[in-house]
């Protein structure tokens, strides 16, 4: 099992060029506590994948900071493991030789090769291992992706729309399939979606950022038991509520397109000033 990690961003503000009269990230303060699965959902060009490239290591904000339990993230590591809407498999390789990617990068995979084969188990695999990649189909395609990033035992799955590109019923089963899997395995999970139900069925914490400028500007519990029923009342009416704070969000915006939305400041403190500590 991961020991899974808090996630701390800070007083973070990003801007792609120096013109920009608004940031694209608008003092940012958010703490992801271990073990919890949080969605970003916002419009497009809200800045969603921009935090999480920065969560990931990807990207360094132009102020503030991400840590990840102790460390001031400056740089990919396998510890935070990304999964993109595109599997980006190698596509002359197997399934097990692409799921134990990681492994074999991290010098690993010769003492760890049973966890590959389970991985590959759990997530619907185990007649496709020895199949190339390119005779999978997208949905299985992207579980490959997913027993990849498992297999490095990360503490942190960042997931940017991962299965947007799916059929419904794939989409659907997967999102079960991975919030059971962090839940279990307590991984923190941070999801940017677009999709106000996958937000639902897969989160704890669904955060609303609203754009020009990207702002946090509304926080909702999601207080149900996985595997969820997604005809459940209780489902329906979180879906709805969450809906209705869209729409409060979009009327304002539609007051003042370029301007920030009052919202009261976050506190976030992390526990230890460490910016001189870097991840390995
Ligand atoms: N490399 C870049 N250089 C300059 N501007 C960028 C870059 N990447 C993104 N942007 C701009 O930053 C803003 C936020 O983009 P981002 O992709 O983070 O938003 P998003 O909420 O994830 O959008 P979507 O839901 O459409 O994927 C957008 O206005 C986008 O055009």
């Amino acid at each position: 099992m991961s020991t899974a990690s808090p996630i701390w961003i800070s007083d973070l503000t990003h801007y792609y060029n120096r013109k920009q009269e608004m940031p694209t990230l608008d003092d940012i303060n958010l703490s992801i506590p271990q073990g919890q699965l949080t969605a970003l959902i916002g419009r497009s060009g809200c800045g969603k994948s921009t935090l999480l490239q920065m969560v990931a290591g990807l990207l360094m904000p132009t102020e503030g900071a991400v840590r990840i339990r102790a460390h001031t993230v400056t740089k990919p590591s396998a510890k935070w493991n990304m999964m993109f809407q595109k599997p980006s498999l190698y596509p002359w390789m197997t399934v097990r030789e692409n799921a134990a990617l990681g492994l074999v990068f991290a010098g690993t995979y010769k003492h760890k090769k049973d966890r590959v084969e389970e991985l590959l188990d759990m997530v619907g695999l185990s007649e496709h291992k020895d199949k190339n990649v390119q005779d999978l189909s997208g949905g299985q395609q992207q579980r490959v992706a997913l027993a990849r990033s498992l297999a490095t035992e990360p503490e942190v799955l960042l997931l940017d729309e991962p299965f947007s590109a799916l059929d419904a019923f794939t989409r659907t089963a997967l999102q079960t399939e991975v919030a059971q899997i962090c839940h279990d395995q307590n991984i923190t999970m941070v999801l940017v979606t677009h999709d106000i139900e996958e937000a639902v069925a897969m989160a704890d914490q669904v955060v609303i950022m609203s754009h020009n400028p990207g702002q946090i500007v509304g926080e909702k519990h999601i207080p149900l038991d996985y595997p969820r029923d997604r005809n459940s009342g209780e489902f329906i009416t979180l879906k709805d509520e969450l809906f209705a704070e869209f729409e409060k969000i979009d009327q304002a915006k539609q007051k003042k397109p370029f301007e920030r939305l009052e919202v009261p400041k976050r506190e976030v403190k992390p526990p230890v000033d460490d910016s001189l500590q870097q991840a390995s």
